[in-house]
């Protein structure tokens, strides 16, 4: 490479640097939760616990923080306990730093009567914190995505088009198309049409030749639509020009977006990589045991840019004479005599021998039950924390610190879609069975 190349590649990234400084971000933390619910029974959306060891917040903070974004605030319908607790012990910049990490609740003021009602109202509502930054950019990101971005390569496109706004998109195909917003572009990439979620006719409207993005014939038949991937680059002033001049938008895809393609320059900014909306049971599920897979999809072992959470200082897991295929474990496991297969155990799970987990997610447990209090249980017939032995646990997910008995099954028996069955502790969401946080789920029951 020559003198003058090198030169340009470091004035470019110095810019670059420098410039994420000017950027503030603000990641949607979740309305009222009901797509995850039940794991958002009990802790605010960024709060829900991913992949064995992290947290849904942890993907967009860590996005940002390794992109140079370093000024972000969460918002979120309701501050929980373990959110707080996740984002003060995790993210704590040096006193040197202007960065922080910051979570906004909505909350009763005299001219908000009530909850966020909706993305662009949350945002709307907590804008005399944001206005009087010294930035240029707000960044506007989602808490249930899972992906990896460089936010920076973002900006700069949005900044070398000098658009008003600019959104993240990419192809999908007729599956999920009508659960996104869907765009159609000009030659420059700027955004002419946008339709949120469409369906029927509408959606065939919506359909584009997407070899215009580079894909190859065969994908661009398979993936014939652009979605937004509801995140995106604001100039500072258009955002609180469009917030305050529209009162009656609440929703950037609903409403704040499609307004905007008439009025301003909107630009569309392509990313080609793994990316999934993780905000229902399903996805989420799907999406924490596809980890699992050899090669999968998402990696979380990149060292050039890690996902940060909260350091536990744990031991390591102690696996003795177990079958293990195809899983995650985190740290802090105790299996003994047990068989797992394509799943996701979470930090300080423990199983008993005899048991066979398949095709689940365990979330693990927040703290090691105590010997007096272990003994305390058995000698009292009453179910200890952790699973019990000789249980089988099939497609499901179990929340934190559930007591699972011995000779349990989990497995779904009757094949039921969705119910509600909190009193005995779990849910069944898309056929996957859910037990609560904290739930007692006592011997020989068969779910
Ligand atoms: N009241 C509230 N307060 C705080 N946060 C809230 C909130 N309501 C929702 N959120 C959060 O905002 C993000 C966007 O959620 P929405 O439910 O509004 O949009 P959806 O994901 O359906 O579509 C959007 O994202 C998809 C991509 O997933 C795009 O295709 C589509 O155009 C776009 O509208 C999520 O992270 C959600 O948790």
């Amino acid at each position: 490479m020559s003198t003058i190349q090198t030169d340009k590649i470091f004035k470019k990234q110095d810019f670059v640097y420098f410039s994420m400084k000017n950027v503030l971000s603000i990641i949607l933390g979740g309305g009222q939760g009901t797509r995850l619910y039940p794991l958002t029974k009990l802790r605010a959306k960024p709060a829900v616990p991913l992949a064995g060891k992290y947290r849904l917040i942890d993907i967009p903070v860590s996005n940002c923080l390794n992109s140079g974004v370093d000024k972000i605030y969460v918002l979120t319908q309701f501050n929980s306990t373990s959110l707080n607790r996740h984002i003060n012990q995790t993210y704590r910049p040096s006193s040197f730093s202007s960065g922080f990490v910051d979570i906004l609740a909505a909350q009763q003021t005299p001219d908000n009567p009530g909850w966020f009602q909706g993305t662009a109202d949350a945002v709307r509502q907590y804008m005399w914190l944001f206005e009087p930054w010294d930035i240029t950019e707000y960044l506007i990101l989602s808490g249930d995505h899972l992906y990896r971005m460089d936010y920076s390569d973002f900006i700069n496109r949005h900044r070398d088009t000098n658009a008003d706004i600019t959104l993240s998109v990419l192809p999908v195909g007729y599956d999920v198309a009508s659960s996104f917003g869907l765009l159609k572009v000009d030659g420059s990439g700027r955004v002419i049409d946008f339709q949120e979620k469409p369906k029927g006719d509408a959606l065939e409207k919506m359909k584009v030749d997407t070899t215009s993005l580079g894909l190859d014939a065969e994908a661009a038949k398979e993936k014939p639509f652009i979605a937004s991937m509801g995140i995106y680059v604001f100039k500072k002033e258009v955002l609180a020009k469009m917030l305050k001049n529209n009162k009656e938008c609440t929703d950037f895809g609903k409403e704040i977006i499609p307004f905007a393609i008439e009025n301003y320059n909107v630009q569309a900014y392509l990313f080609d990589d793994y990316w999934e909306d993780i905000g229902t049971i399903e996805s989420f599920y799907d999406a924490n045991l596809n980890l699992a897979k050899p090669n999968p999809a998402f990696s979380l072992y990149k060292s050039e840019s890690p996902i940060y959470t909260r350091p536990r200082y744990l031991p390591p897991s102690r696996i003795f004479d177990c079958q293990i295929k195809d899983s995650i474990l985190g740290e802090g496991c105790i299996l003994e005599k047990v068989t797992v297969n394509h799943s996701m155990l979470g930090l300080r799970t423990t199983i008993n021998e005899g048991s066979v987990i398949e095709d689940a997610l365990l979330m693990g447990c927040d703290f090691y039950q105590k010997d007096n209090e272990y003994k305390a249980d058995i000698a009292a017939g009453r179910v200890p924390m952790g699973i019990g032995a000789n249980t089988t646990i099939r497609r499901a997910i179990v929340d934190k610190n559930a007591h699972i008995g011995n000779n349990v099954q989990i497995v779904n028996k009757d094949n039921v879609q969705e119910g509600s069955f909190e009193d005995q502790g779990f849910c069944i969401r898309n056929g996957i069975v859910i037990v609560l946080k904290d739930a007692i789920i006592p011997d020989h029951t068969i779910i």
